[in-house]
C-alpha cells in the first residue's frame, strides 16, 4: 500500500544562538512514512527533534533537506500559493488546548473560521456544518456560543479536534494532544481520535512521550534520539505485559523502550508509568 505521507532525510537546522556558535541540528535525515488509517508514534527525550518533524510535516518550517511526499505531492519544492492547497489536508492538534484558541472568539466561530478562510463559508449551511462538527467530537453545539475560558480543558481540546476537522484532513499532526488534560478526561479524548480514525481513515503522526499510552493509541512507533530516528517498530512491541522486552541495546532510545517511559528531562524513569 502506498503511504499517504512519505518523509525521507528530513533535515531541519536552527540558526545557531549567538552569531558565533553553529547551528542546531534538529532533525538529521529523518525517513518514516504513515499510510491512511495508521497512527505513527514519534518518540524519544525532550530535545531530540519532535516538534521541529511536525513541524516540518506541516511545512510550517521549511526543511533543510529532504522530501516530504503527501498524497503523491512533493511538498518541499511547492511554493506558498501551491502549498495552500495541500494545507487543509494536513491539520495540527496541539498540546495546550487553551492556547490554540482565540480567547475571544467564540467556540462557533473557531470551528467556522477554517471554512470561512478557505472560502467554504455558506451563510445557510456554514452554521449547521458548524454544529454538525461539534457532534462529530460529542460536543453540545449550544457549546458553541461560549468563549475558551468557559470550557474545560477535554471540551477546549475537542474545540480544537473539530477545528482541524473542518479543513476535511486526511492527517493530523498531534503534538501531545492529551498531556495537558486531567487524566480523567484523556482516554475520552483518545477514544473519540480512534473512533475518528476509524470513520475517516485519518492518518495520525501522534507525538507522545508517554509509553503505555503510545503502546496502546499507536500502530508503530518511531523512536527519534539526538535529531536521529533510531528505530522505527510495532506499537505492540515497546514492552509486553508491563515486562521488559529483550532487545539490542541502542543507548539511551533503546533504554526508554524498555522502561517505557520518558521524563522531560530526557532520562528515563525507572519503570513503567
Ligand atoms: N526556534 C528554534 N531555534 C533554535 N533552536 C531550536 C528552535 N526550536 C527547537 N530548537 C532546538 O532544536 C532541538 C529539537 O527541538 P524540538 O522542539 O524539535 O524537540 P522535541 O523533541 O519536540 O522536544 P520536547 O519533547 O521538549 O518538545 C532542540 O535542541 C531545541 O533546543
Amino acid at each position: 500500500m502506498n503511504a499517504l505521507l512519505s518523509v525521507r532525510n528530513l533535515t531541519v537546522r536552527y540558526p545557531g544562538h549567538t552569531r558565533t556558535s553553529a547551528p542546531v541540528l534538529a532533525v538529521d535525515r529523518a525517513s518514516f512514512d504513515v499510510s491512511a488509517g495508521e497512527t505513527l508514534a514519534l518518540i524519544g527525550p525532550s530535545g531530540c527533534g519532535k516538534s521541529s518533524t511536525a513541524a516540518a510535516v506541516l511545512m510550517l518550517r521549511r526543511p533543510d533537506g529532504g522530501e516530504v511526499r503527501f498524497g503523491g505531492r512533493e511538498l518541499t519544492t511547492l511554493d506558498e500559493k501551491a502549498l495552500r492547497s495541500v494545507r487543509p489536508a494536513v491539520q495540527p492538534v496541539f498540546q495546550d488546548p487553551y492556547g490554540s484558541l482565540s480567547p475571544r472568539l467564540p467556540v462557533r466561530d473557531a470551528v467556522a473560521e477554517p471554512l470561512r478562510v478557505q472560502g467554504r463559508w455558506d451563510p445557510v449551511a456554514g452554521p449547521r456544518r458548524v454544529a454538525e462538527l461539534l457532534e462529530t467530537v460529542r460536543l453540545d453545539p449550544r457549546l458553541g456560543e461560549r468563549l475558551p475560558h468557559e470550557l474545560s480543558g477535554g471540551q477546549c481540546q475537542r474545540v480544537g479536534i473539530a477545528r482541524a476537522l473542518a479543513s476535511e484532513p486526511r492527517l493530523l499532526v498531534l503534538d501531545e494532544p492529551v498531556s495537558a488534560l486531567d487524566p480523567s478526561v484523556r482516554a475520552g479524548v483518545l477514544n473519540l481520535l480512534r473512533d475518528l480514525q476509524e470513520r475517516l481513515g485519518l492518518a495520525y503522526l501522534f507525538i507522545c512521550h508517554d509509553l503505555p499510552l503510545v503502546r496502546h493509541f499507536a500502530h508503530r512507533v518511531a523512536v527519534m534520539d539526538s535529531a536521529r530516528i533510531v528505530e522505527t517498530l510495532p506499537a505492540g512491541a515497546l514492552y509486553t505485559s508491563g515486562r521488559p522486552l529483550e532487545r539490542e541495546p541502542l543507548g539511551r532510545s533503546a533504554d526508554v523502550a524498555r522502561t517505557g517511559s520518558l521524563s522531560r528531562a530526557g532520562s528515563p524513569r525507572s519503570g513503567p508509568a
